[in-house]
């Protein structure tokens, strides 16, 4: 083989590698694993074995990956009519759809065995759920036909939380169906804001999403309401479940006013894309960001600093006294 010959072969396979990866739709995965890292801190209460957040991360992120890659395949019709979609591996004839399916289904075998040998089961089988749930539920029977496609298809990304905290404790309880339920109520208004943006893509393709079929005003209505059960829903960690603490309590507070403003925006001018597009900004960094804060919270280290500013506020109070006394 000459020279130009080997760095031709060696651009063809980046290009395939590109492909494969593009797949994925690997900008999503990152906050998916994100509040798997939250519901991981609150459950160990901050000290969360390395070696056991590693594995969960590389399983949850091969089973996003093989959802992701399983959706693509479904949706190449659509993905091809629609412009922002259009240049994605399977319409632009980057990738078969069988090799794709061969890639999706190694990935899923792959997440269920790095769960099952180094995590647990429940975690490998809630990561398999959240596969099954996207494709069947969402992907196949709603997101074509139903107006409500992403509010009840939303559930599947809401349970890498769940996989966080079975990997950790091996079972389920109230706190992880919390975190399920913030994501979850969380999905509406992160989605439909986008959805403001492109709707005429989605029209295009007889997508029912909610702006398409109900009209702007109503999706900034519903969106606004969305908004008002998941901030105070953000609260119940802290009460009565006592998961988190004051840290993120006061996160929450400032980021729940912040979402709520820019909901509200959203309800008083429907029409108006640049204000969807800063709320569809925000929700991902209100997600971010709130799983920072419920991450922080957990950190032994964050009580200890919180017991050392408390006692040192207690005694300054105390020789204030005294001395006034
Ligand atoms: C049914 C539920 C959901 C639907 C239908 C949905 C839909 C979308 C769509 C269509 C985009 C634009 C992607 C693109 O331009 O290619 C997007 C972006 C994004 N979504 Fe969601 N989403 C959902 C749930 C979630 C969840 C649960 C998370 C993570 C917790 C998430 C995180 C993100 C992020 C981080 C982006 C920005 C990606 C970028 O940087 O471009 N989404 N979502
Ligand atoms: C535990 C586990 C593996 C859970 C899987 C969760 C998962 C893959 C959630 C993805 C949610 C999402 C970004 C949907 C995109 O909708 P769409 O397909 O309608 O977007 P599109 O219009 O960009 O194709």
């Amino acid at each position: 083989m000459t020279g130009t010959q080997v760095i031709r072969h060696h651009d063809n396979f980046l290009q395939v590698a590109k492909s494969y990866y593009q797949l994925t739709k690997p900008r999503i995965i990152p906050l998916l694993l994100i509040t798997t890292v939250a519901a991981m801190g609150i459950a160990s209460k901050g000290s969360i074995d390395p070696f056991l957040l590693c594995v969960t991360l590389l399983g949850g992120t091969l089973a996003a990956a093989s959802a992701q890659t399983l959706n693509c395949i479904y949706d190449r019709d659509i993905d091809h009519a629609m412009l922002r979609t259009r240049a994605r591996p399977i319409p632009s004839g980057r990738v078969r759809p069988l090799h794709a399916l061969i890639f999706a289904l190694v990935l899923a075998i792959c997440s269920l065995a790095l769960f099952i040998f180094f995590v647990n089961t429940l975690s490998g089988l809630l990561a398999m759920s959240g596969i099954a749930f996207y494709m069947l539920i969402y992907t196949h029977l709603l997101k074509r036909h139903s107006v409500q496609n992403i509010v009840i298809g939303g559930a599947a990304g809401s349970i890498p939380p769940l996989v966080g905290w079975a990997a950790v404790t091996g079972d389920l309880g109230w706190v992880p169906w919390i975190l399920f339920a913030i994501v979850f109520l969380w999905t509406p208004p992160h989605f439909w804001a986008l959805a403001l943006m492109i709707k005429d893509d989605y029209a295009e393709v007889e997508i029912p999403m909610m702006p398409v079929v109900k009209g702007e005003k109503e999706t900034a209505d519903q969106i606004w309401i969305y908004t008002l059960i998941v901030v105070p829903f953000t609260f119940l960690l802290v009460y009565p479940f006592g998961a988190c603490g004051i840290v993120y309590g006061l996160i929450a507070g400032v980021l729940g006013v912040s979402f709520l403003k820019k909901a509200w925006q959203v309800k008083q001018h429907p029409f108006d894309k640049d204000i969807a597009r800063s709320l569809f900004k925000f929700s991902i960094l209100y997600m971010m960001l709130l799983c920072a804060g419920m991450a922080i919270d957990s950190f032994p280290l964050t009580h200890q600093c919180i017991a050392l500013v408390g006692n040192g506020f207690h005694a300054s109070i105390e020789l204030f006294a005294h001395l006034i006394g």
